[in-house]
């Protein structure tokens, strides 16, 4: 897939500002706090309706403006699609497909996919298993658009479950209390069930093409694992099995829960391991081993998502090509070649092969501006 046209209205510090992609490879060139990142969040949000950033819409939308706008247009091999995100600083966001606007946001994700790498991605190594969580969840919406819709429901009975466990009366719970507690248990197994066997599925898909990079990268000296660790341990991978496993251990916290009043048991409390050598990710060794680990991650992804899809997805490239050393710089570039359009956002091009440099689009970013250099 290719982005031919970006065009933001009020998004982020851009007033209005069209864009013409015209190579596989686009670099922004600027310095901090121009723009460079905030345009290739609004192509992040076209593809996953997410921020790595987590901004809410309403820090999205320029300052003063009451809505913001991000449309583009896309090639796939299906032919140009024009996708369209309006953000409201009061209100829900709407979106569209060529022009016609979609009742349902879950329809919108799909269309446009890329893969994003920023400094920020050094948290999936040395960060809490949140942002592990949100790492393959993000993924997962691309892989599986549906996704989006189970997540957002999983989140929503387990806010429920919260709040009823809050407000519940004394300790033993009441009978009509227990048979209401039952009920959110029944919804949150289901629901739940569905987060962990999409989750166990996309990281046993994406292992093998890390480590595979990972050994790549490292020149065979080190060998990456990622492993899922759900919060419920299950064997039988069935609907029926997981579901089991998620009842009997519900039952096993029954007590504990109450007691803390929050929902002790479930997806919103799995972890992803990432060992290399055998040994937690986050204890070894040094800053530029734990990027050729995030390195690895991205490349399995954009590979896993290409797969899947049956087209390359984009890469964003948020200001870490300089920080790689030439080697992984190269080992990046010869993985993506000229079939995964990449944009690059960077303060300064001396970093970069010359060879590389006369290939690529190269754009200045000013204060919300941008200009062509060629
Ligand atoms: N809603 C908004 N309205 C107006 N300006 C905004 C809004 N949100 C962010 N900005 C401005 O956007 C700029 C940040 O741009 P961005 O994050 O894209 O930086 P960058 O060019 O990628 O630089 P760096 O190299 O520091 O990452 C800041 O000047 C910030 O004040």
């Amino acid at each position: 897939m290719f982005l031919k046209t970006l065009h933001l209205k009020q998004f982020r510090n851009y007033q209005e500002q069209r864009v013409d992609f015209v190579a596989p490879k686009t670099i922004l060139v600027g310095n901090n706090a121009q723009g460079k990142s905030n345009l290739l969040e609004a192509v992040e949000l076209l593809a996953t309706l997410r921020s790595h950033r987590l901004a809410r819409d309403r820090d999205l939308v320029r300052d003063g403006e009451a809505f913001g706008q991000i449309h583009a247009k896309l090639e796939r091999q299906a032919g140009i699609i024009d996708l369209s995100v309006t953000l409201r600083r009061q209100g829900r966001r709407t979106v569209a497909l060529n022009s016609e606007q979609l009742r349902r946001q879950l329809d919108f994700l799909g269309v446009l996919n890329a893969v994003e790498f920023s400094s920020l991605d050094l948290e999936l190594v040395r960060g809490a298993p949140e942002q592990r969580r949100h790492w393959v969840d993000t993924l997962l919406i691309q892989l599986e658009p549906v996704y989006a819709h189970i997540l957002q429901q999983y989140n929503q009975i387990l806010r429920q479950r919260n709040a009823f466990l809050k407000s519940k009366g004394g300790f033993p719970m009441p009978v009509q209390e227990k048979e209401e507690l039952a009920a959110w248990d029944a919804q949150l197994v289901t629901i739940g069930s569905r987060v962990v066997r999409r989750r166990a599925r996309a990281i046993e898909r994406l292992a093998p093409l890390a480590a595979e990079w990972h050994a790549s990268i490292s020149d065979r000296a080190e060998v990456l694992q990622i492993r899922y660790a759900p919060n419920v341990p299950f064997t039988a991978t069935d609907p029926e099995g997981v579901q089991q496993a998620f009842l009997e251990k519900i039952e096993q916290r029954a007590i504990a829960e109450q007691h803390q009043n929050t929902t002790l048991v479930g997806p919103h409390r799995d972890e992803i391991e990432l060992t290399i050598n055998q040994t937690p990710a986050r204890q070894y060794g040094s800053q530029g081993q734990q990027r050729t680990l995030v390195l690895a991650l991205k490349l399995a992804e954009l590979k896993l998502i290409e797969a899947v899809v049956g087209e390359p997805p984009l890469l964003l490239l948020d200001d870490v090509l300089a920080e790689l050393d030439l080697n992984r710089q190269n080992q990046l570039l010869e993985a993506i070649q000229d079939r995964f359009q990449t944009l690059i956002a960077t303060t300064h091009l001396a970093a970069f092969d010359s060879q590389w440099l006369q290939a690529s689009q190269i754009l200045s970013v000013n204060a919300g501006q941008i200009f062509s250099d060629q």
